[in-house]
């Protein structure tokens, strides 16, 4: 689940969204359906009250009552019929009548009550307690039965002369009096709990209703928060790693920071973010590539620019570039030296041996050179067979020792498909006020001391 929740989460906004909105809108649907159930049984329960069990309770308390007040007519009238006089004789009769009227209204009053109940019943108004309504009607049909009973017995009595009513007749009457006095009261109770137990029962749903509704509600408000405050971290997460990742490729492309290897920089999850993380880090490859590749024919295209292709010595740009660094150090106290040499009797292999074997002498020259010479030591083909070799913290002394090395052996390297050869070598320490021109220049010099001397030799430039 949990597991199902975090994939979930990579999703694209749009399904987060929406993913989002399902869940609180079911919970909302289950929240109004409860409250709509809750509220239908409420509704019920209050409408059952008030149009049934309210009615019938006014209904049976008046019953009760004129029950009541049958009794005590009853009971005056055994009082005076005692007295026997003229006087009680038409008290008897008004109360002959008094006592009709009471059973007409009790009679209609039970009526009225049964017809509620069972109307009720019938048009589904009563769905509450239904056995315990069931069991008013019957009781009140028992409870009218004794009455009529008592009816019947109590109007032979009053019919009668009051002389001869015995004693006896008389607590007949108002045993079977009181036995339906308790009978009515025990049906009112029954009602009236009937309407109690139905009012408890309305009560407990509104309860039940509150505190539900309450919780489910406080529920999707937890729910809603925590989902927000999820896609909320989540989305912040992806747009940090969006953040680094331009940042990177800002940084290389100003810069500031090597190529970037996209595999560090890889993506999680499906959103859009994610894509867009992922386009960018796509970018940041092919900018890596590009840069690679860039980096790679710049170097070419320098090496090209500086290069002599035939020796794959320096040319003469570089020399200019890498001269003219040496002179300003020398300017600063750094002492360096430089050797021009030029092949002896060049012409002369070119024309007996071809001009192909002159270049593998020019090749052959620049490779023992640079077998002689150190890593920082840099050589140089000025044109032609012409030649210099850079010595960085190097004096005039020590450079001109190394000429002397080359020179010694160009003349004893053994050859294959070329001739032997020489050459000759002028010697120059670089001095402060050194121009380029100037410093070609004396190196000339000594090497055209050397040429003219013999050739093969080692000469350095005077000091003058
Ligand atoms: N094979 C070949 N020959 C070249 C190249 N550049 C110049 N040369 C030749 O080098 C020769 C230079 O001849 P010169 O200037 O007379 O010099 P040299 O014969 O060496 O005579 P000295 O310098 O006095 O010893 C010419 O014949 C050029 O054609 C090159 O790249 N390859």
């Amino acid at each position: 689940m949990a597991v199902r929740f975090f994939h979930w989460l990579d999703e694209s906004i749009s399904r987060k969204i929406g993913g989002l909105s399902t869940v609180l809108l079911t919970f909302i649907l289950a929240l109004v359906l409860y409250s709509i159930v809750q509220l239908r049984e409420i509704s019920q329960e209050i409408q059952e009250l008030a149009q049934i069990d309210v009615p019938v309770s006014e209904l049976a308390a008046e019953i009760e009552v004129l029950q009541l007040e049958q009794h005590i007519l009853m009971e005056r009238l055994h009082y005076e019929l005692r007295l026997s006089d003229e006087k009680n004789f038409q008290s008897q009769k008004l109360m002959q009548e008094k006592f009709a009227d009471y059973s007409v209204r009790l009679k209609d009053n039970i009526h009225a009550l049964t017809r509620l109940i069972k109307d009720g019943l019938e048009q589904g108004k009563i769905v509450k307690e239904v056995p315990a309504h069931q069991a008013v009607i019957a009781a009140f049909a028992q409870f009218e039965t004794a009455r009529d009973e008592f009816h019947h017995n109590a109007s032979k009595v009053l019919q009668n002369d009051a002389h001869l009513v015995s004693e006896q007749e008389w607590q007949e009457l108002e045993k079977q009096d009181q036995a339906l006095d308790q009978h009515s009261l025990k049906v009112l109770r029954e009602i009236e709990s009937i309407t109690a137990d139905i009012s408890a029962q309305a009560e407990e749903h509104e309860r039940r209703f509150y505190y539900v509704n309450t919780g489910l509600g406080i529920s999707a408000f937890i729910i809603g928060i925590n989902v927000t405050l999820l896609i909320i971290i989540s989305f912040r997460r992806r747009m940090r790693h969006i953040n680094s990742q331009i940042d990177n490729l800002y940084k290389s492309i100003t810069g500031k920071q090597d190529a970037i290897n996209a595999d560090e920089l890889s993506p999680q999850g499906r959103d859009e973010l994610a894509k867009l993380a992922k386009d960018i880090n796509r970018l940041m490859s092919q900018y890596s590539e590009a840069v690679v590749h860039r980096d790679g024919i710049e170097e070419a295209l320098i090496r090209q620019a500086t290069t002599d292709n035939l020796t794959g010595a320096h040319n003469r740009y570089k020399w200019d570039e890498a001269a003219k660094a040496l002179l300003v150090k020398t300017k600063s106290g750094i002492t360096s030296s430089i050797i021009l040499l030029d092949i002896d009797n060049f012409k002369n292999i070119n024309d007996q041996h071809g001009h192909n074997v002159g270049d593998k002498v020019l090749q052959n020259l620049v490779n023992d050179i640079n077998e002689l010479i150190r890593q920082s030591d840099l050589v140089f083909r000025m044109g032609g067979e012409e030649f210099t070799v850079l010595l960085q913290g190097c004096d005039l002394q020590k450079a001109a020792a190394i000429a002397e090395n080359i020179r010694a052996e160009l003349q004893v390297a053994p050859r294959n498909e070329i001739p032997q050869f020489t050459a000759s070598f002028g010697v120059t320490e670089l001095r402060s006020h050194d121009s380029l021109e100037s410093l070609l220049e004396r190196a000339d010099k000594a090497l055209y001391q050397a040429k003219a001397q013999g050739k093969n030799q080692v000469c350095i430039a005077s000091n003058d």
